[in-house]
């Protein structure tokens, strides 16, 4: 089959359930946790593996930074046939949840650019509800050096301030847990292309601390990172128990 245009993947490769994260280093560290692991290919930003974990086929791609180059990923893979996608990030905090945590995104914020110009803004961008269900129970299960939360998170293009000010403050009000910048177009798409979708992020810092210091190489993040990790791993298993049924 001819494969796919930007991933460089032969769609016949790829299972029903992927697992994805911006950064392609993360994206072989969960590989490294799958048997039967191989690389299919490294195209740009985007990396793709596939294995199994306890029976279960997946594939794990890195999407890179920001909607736009992600939703791309998350368009060929449902053109591929995925039928799940869950991410797998990292998040600033904008509530009481510490560096560490992890936070199941139920919805998300559409303050990006990107799906806008896939369906009016009146369009929700909001996870699988099994999806979610799983993730969360996953994540209660795993030992994650903070506490475990869900509910709306924030989706953004910019990361650094310029001059104009981030409406993060006002989300914080309206009880938003926390920033990243490619879910709301992770819904979208999967809304629009019939895919199941969930993210489990782990918290890197508070959201306000980006300008004055942005370090997720620390080793309470690296744990959490791991948390997430394990927790998207049982929550596959789970969702695949449950297809079975
Ligand atoms: O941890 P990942 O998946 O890369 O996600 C977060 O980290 C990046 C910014 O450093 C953005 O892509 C943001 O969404
Ligand atoms: O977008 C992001 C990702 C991680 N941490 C943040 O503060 N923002």
């Amino acid at each position: 089959m001819a494969l796919l245009p930007i991933l460089r993947v032969d769609p016949a490769d790829m299972p029903d359930y992927a697992l994805v994260c911006g950064d392609p280093f993360r994206a072989e560290e969960i590989a490294k946790k799958l048997t039967d692991a191989k690389e299919l290919a490294h195209a740009r930003e985007y990396r793709t593996f596939t294995g199994t974990y306890e029976g279960v086929k997946l594939a794990v791609v890195s999407h890179g930074v920001g909607s736009p180059g992600a939703a791309v990923c998350f368009e060929e893979l449902a053109k591929a046939g995925v039928k799940t996608i869950i991410r797998i990030g990292t998040a600033g905090s904008l509530s009481s949840y510490r560096t560490g945590s992890l936070i199941v995104s139920t919805a998300a914020v559409r303050e990006e650019g990107l799906t806008r110009q896939l369906v009016p803004l009146a369009f929700p961008a909001v996870a699988d509800s099994r999806v979610t269900e799983a993730l969360y129970e996953a994540a209660l299960e795993v030992d994650a050096p903070g506490e475990v939360g869900k509910g709306v998170t924030l989706t953004m293009d910019a990361f650094f301030s310029g001059v104009v000010e981030l409406p993060h403050e006002t989300y914080r009000k309206a009880g938003v847990l926390a920033v990243e910048m490619e879910i709301a177009a992770l819904y979208v798409v999967a809304m629009l292309r019939g895919v199941r979708a969930g993210a489990i992020l782990a918290l890197d810092g508070d959201s306000t601390a980006v300008d004055e210091g942005y370090n997720p190489h620390r080793d309470v993040v690296t744990k959490a990172v791991e948390a997430e990790i394990a927790a998207a791993l049982r929550a596959v298993v789970k969702l695949a128990k449950k297809n079975a049924e």
